[in-house]
């Protein structure tokens, strides 16, 4: 997969595209972001991004040329981009989406600020993605979110072990079992003696109804559109 991401600020992304698994991923070639500074498709002299919004009001807007001038040399060759805005009043990002996003051969991330961008932006982008009800200062953030739940999907990607891990329970949205290390007991606290029985049948039916119970507890709302959904096996569902 290839992703380029539109940003005003660059930098934001230098630790993230070169440490942890991203940033093997992208070191081992498996798959390619770049990141593009969109002040460097201005024309003018103070290469100017923003401006202030018509009718008034707060903040700054950001300009359509910039953006449009690098959608076009981007796109110049190769396959076209399926192209995320990020955005305050996008639509929720979750992990459904991220796996379809996985799918794509090619992304571009358009990061929104949280002032706006300018409307006719929008005729380049084919999903404006929010990943939250809160007020944050910009999409850069957004953007690595995505790219971190998307780009771990990417076979290949994860290292074996924790692609075992990556099973229909996270894909599905269940929440995840409790987790231990040794030592088997610390200040008084015990590890529950299922996991250190060996008995892997055990442990597996242990993990799965302690996720379905803290699912239910925690985000019933994830059991109900599963069951909706037919996701939910009959032993689950008991
Ligand atoms: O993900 C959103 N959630 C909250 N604030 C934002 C600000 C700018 C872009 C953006 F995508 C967002």
């Amino acid at each position: 997969m290839r992703i380029d991401v539109l940003t005003v600020l660059p930098g934001l992304f230098d630790c993230f595209l070169k440490e942890g698994v991203i940033g093997k991923a992208i070191s081992s070639g498996k798959v390619e972001v770049k990141v593009h500074n969109i002040r460097d498709f201005t024309t003018d002299k103070h290469r100017v991004v923003d401006d202030v919004p018509y009718g008034g009001g707060p903040g700054m807007v950001l300009k359509p040329e910039p953006i449009f001038r690098a959608y076009d040399e981007l796109t110049k060759e190769g396959e076209k981009p399926y192209v995320l805005l990020t955005e305050p009043w996008g639509e929720k990002f979750n992990q459904e989406m991220a796996v379809e996003l996985s799918k794509k051969p090619r992304l571009m991330i358009i990061c929104g600020r949280y002032e706006g961008v300018d409307e006719r932006v929008k005729s380049l982008v084919d999903r404006e993605v929010s990943i939250g009800d809160y007020v944050l200062t910009g999409g850069e953030l957004p953007a690595m979110v995505i790219m971190d739940a998307v780009l771990r999907l990417i076979p290949g990607v994860l290292g074996n072990l924790e692609s075992l891990r990556a099973d229909s329970f996270s894909d599905r949205g269940l929440l995840g079992y409790p987790n231990y290390t040794r030592p088997a007991e610390f200040r008084g606290m015990k590890v529950p003696e299922v996991l250190l029985s060996g008995h892997h049948k055990k442990i597996e039916s242990w993990r799965k109804e302690q996720s379905l119970r803290k699912t239910l507890e925690r985000r019933p709302e994830i059991i109900e559109n599963l069951k909706r959904k037919g996701l939910l096996t009959k032993e689950e569902l008991e």
